[in-house]
């Protein structure tokens, strides 16, 4: 576990507007460092606009947040280098072979010759990869895709990785598996911030936040929040904070 103190992120009345609208609402949280923080939200509710503020890819209206201790205001650029990140899309590249796309990434993060080697021999083996490691990446399985994209975006060893919705589209079984990375990942001291819209993910996290219509409603240990909502069933915890909202996808 990271021995550290300080909060892996801290946010306090956290606004973004765009012109008249405020698409993410004061919120206010902290997140531990080696914590699983899952990120809720109903489509719309400002989870990306929120994400890509704690990232340093866009400034706050008003409000305080940092990430690892740096200023999401002046210290974008070492949030930058010291954050992971994995969007819905994947950032792989389908045309070159996995090898490759792992050589490519970790050299972007700055890792050695040896270190890169010792790598990909790693997430070969942990991912079971084999003979697919020589195949290009766009032949592969969605799910092997997303463990193999996870596997990148941690692959310098940061302090914090953001996923955004990372196992869309695949089955319990598989989105299972991804967890089980991501748990590793947790257990060497990596804190976890991930947005999902699976309410089995959702159980898997330490605490959740549930936003509504840009503010966070609820945040607590899935266990907690259940027994205030008087439900056994995370699902029904979206949905009854979720059913008031006035915001929709489109
Ligand atoms: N650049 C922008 N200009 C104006 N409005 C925006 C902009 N970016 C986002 N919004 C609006 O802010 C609100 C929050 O959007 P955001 O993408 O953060 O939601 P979300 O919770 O991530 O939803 P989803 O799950 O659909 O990705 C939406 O109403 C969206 O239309």
């Amino acid at each position: 576990m990271n021995q550290t103190q300080e909060k892996a992120i801290s946010c306090r009345e956290l606004t973004k507007q765009f012109g008249d609208f405020v698409a993410v609402n004061k919120i206010t949280f902290d997140v531990e460092a080696g914590e699983i923080f899952g990120f809720l939200g109903a489509n719309g509710a400002g989870k990306t606009t929120a994400m890509r503020m704690l990232c340093g890819l866009s400034y706050p209206t008003s409000g305080q947040a940092s990430v690892a201790s740096f200023d999401v205001y002046k210290q974008q650029e070492s949030i930058k280098k010291t954050i992971g990140y994995m969007s819905q899309k994947f950032s792989l590249y389908e045309n070159l072979t996995v090898l490759e796309n792992i050589e490519f990434f970790g050299g972007i993060y700055g890792l050695s010759d040896k270190e890169l080697k010792l790598k990909s021999d790693e997430l070969v083996s942990t991912l079971g990869l084999g003979p697919e490691a020589r195949k290009l990446v766009g032949s592969l399985p969605l799910g092997w895709k997303q463990k193999l994209a996870f596997s990148v975006a941690i692959i310098h060893e940061p302090r914090i990785v953001f996923l955004d919705e990372p196992t869309g589209g695949v089955d319990p079984v598989t989105r299972r598996q991804f967890w089980d990375l991501i748990y590793a990942a947790a257990d060497r001291g990596i804190t976890i911030f991930v947005t999902t819209h699976y309410m089995d993910e959702a159980e898997y996290c330490n605490r959740i936040s549930i936003m509504v219509d840009g503010k966070v409603e609820a945040l607590d240990s899935p266990g907690n929040l259940k027994r205030q909502f008087n439900t056994d069933s995370m699902d029904d915890v979206f949905y009854q904070l979720a059913r008031g909202a006035k915001r929709s996808a489109d």
